[in-house]
């Protein structure tokens, strides 16, 4: 890929390094879901004996001490070791870990803290899935499914509140002019940003709900966005827009999804409003194929959570859901899955490691990307120094304009301005992990091929 022969990038983040917040994740973190994970599995057991009798339970069983050692090796540092399994993914992974093991030094195994914690992390939530595989007949259980419903249902209230706004904006959409559709672009997009505040990763399982309106605190929260690209969105979305907005041409936009529950409700919304007023034409959303850090949305979640809203009885809430799915009938919106999502590579992997899906990206005429996890993956999850253009730390992944729409919760973050963050620092020690702070971090290989870089 472009340009990246003589630069070296910085170190992977690790839990290698004492204290850090890779260290504290692996160390209590990690143990904490798996042992939340052990603990649905045996609260459902009389459900699997329900629906398969006695071989259910040796499933159970079978699944409970398979992922009781695997906490026990992390714990103690073990070697992480091939996966054995043959789903169609197995060979990506057992190849990536020989990769990860030529880049040990003085002969050291990977193992859990030695390693990238990237890598470790997402191996753990690929492990729990190997344990699951091993359990016939319970394979596809999904280990996360309640926290994900629960976190839905207790949103409630502030998943009513933006249907409610979203269908009363839409009902005076048609007169709007320019101002009005920017104004209320970029509301939806901060929702969709302040979103991702709700996953269930970093509370690791804890309920983590939105409870309050959406719409009145983003005035209060504009201030802890610390990079602010949405004129460069905008300009992407109104590039097909015919002027006076009559024609709907609109662009192909793609959603690197990150959380179900009430995330997942924010980005709907947003996709909506785009579709509806003609900024996009389709939307492309991506999620994952297999259960993922706690609360990722897999394509079971994002029909769940259509057919929810529709059979609301709150009549904004249910009209939104209703046209969600009228949106995938008529082929607006279309659910992608790939494997590459649910691998632990870093995105600028992308057009060696995946290159259908790479050049599925470079057909999209935006890209978004939620969350934390995603910024880990763009950034290569490695210590940059703060004031890195965002374009360097993509090293080449850049398949079309994209957007990082993230609240951070893991100690990477590029394209401050100088002093920013020891500013930052000074006032608040977890400013990179508390999910306080976000971006809307935007870059385009339009703009990098004019500066050069
Ligand atoms: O759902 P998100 O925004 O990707 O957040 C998940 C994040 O939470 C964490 O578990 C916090 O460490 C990270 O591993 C991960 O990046
Ligand atoms: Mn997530």
């Amino acid at each position: 890929m472009a340009a990246d022969h003589v630069f070296i990038p910085p170190p992977s983040l690790s839990a290698k390094f004492e204290g850090s917040f890779a260290y504290l994740t692996v160390r209590d973190r990690l143990p904490t879901i798996l042992t939340k994970v052990i603990d649905t599995i045996h609260r459902t057991k009389n459900d699997f004996f329900q629906k398969h009798g006695e071989v259910g339970v040796d499933a159970e069983k079978r699944a409970i001490s398979f992922l009781s050692k695997m906490r026990n090796e992390l714990q103690t540092d073990k070697p992480v070791l091939p996966l054995t399994d043959s789903a169609d993914d197995t060979e990506a992974w057992n190849r990536y870990l020989q990769r990860q093991q030529d880049l040990m030094e003085n002969g050291q195994l990977v193992s859990w803290f030695k390693s990238p914690w990237l890598y470790v992390e997402c191996y753990m939530y690929r492990k729990i899935q190997e344990a699951l595989y091993f359990s016939p007949p319970i394979c596809d259980f999904d280990v996360f499914k309640e926290g994900k419903t629960q976190s839905f249902f207790e949103s409630q209230q502030a998943i009513i509140s933006l249907c409610t706004f979203l269908r009363e904006s839409l009902v005076s959409a048609d007169n709007a002019n320019r101002k009005w559709l920017f104004e209320h672009f970029l509301t939806f997009l901060q929702v969709s940003l302040w979103g991702n505040r709700c996953d269930l990763s970093i509370s690791a399982g804890q309920e983590n709900s939105q409870k309050t309106s959406p719409i009145h605190s983003l005035p209060d929260l504009r201030h802890f966005i610390l990079v602010d690209d949405s004129d460069k969105v905008w300009s992407v979305l109104t590039s097909k827009q015919s002027p006076g907005g009559q024609e709907k041409t609109g662009v192909r936009l793609d959603i690197i999804l990150d959380n179900a529950g009430f995330e997942l409700v924010t980005d709907l919304v947003l996709a909506d409003f785009m579709v509806s007023v003609g900024l996009a034409k389709e939307v492309h959303f991506h999620g994952k194929s297999i259960p993922w850090f706690v609360s990722d949305v897999t394509s079971r979640d994002f029909d769940w959570t259509t057919s929810q809203t529709a059979a609301s009885n709150h009549k904004h809430m249910s009209s939104c859901g209703v046209q969600w799915k009228r949106h995938v009938k008529d082929g607006a919106w279309t659910y992608h899955e790939h494997p590459f999502w649910t691998l632990p590579h870093e995105f600028c992997d992308m057009p060696a490691d995946a290159p259908d899906l790479y050049s599925t990206l470079q057909r999209s005429d935006l890209i978004l990307f939620k969350g934390d996890l995603n910024y880990r993956r763009l950034t290569g999850d490695r210590a940059w120094e703060h004031t890195v253009p965002f374009g360097r730390a993509l090293r080449g992944f850049l398949p079309a304009p994209l957007c990082s729409l993230r609240t951070l919760k893991a100690n990477v973050q590029v394209g401050l301005e100088p002093g920013q963050a020891e500013k930052l620092a000074a006032q608040d020690t977890e400013w990179m992990t508390s999910g306080k702070y976000a971006v809307i971090q935007f870059c385009s290989p339009f703009e990098e091929q004019q500066q050069g870089s």
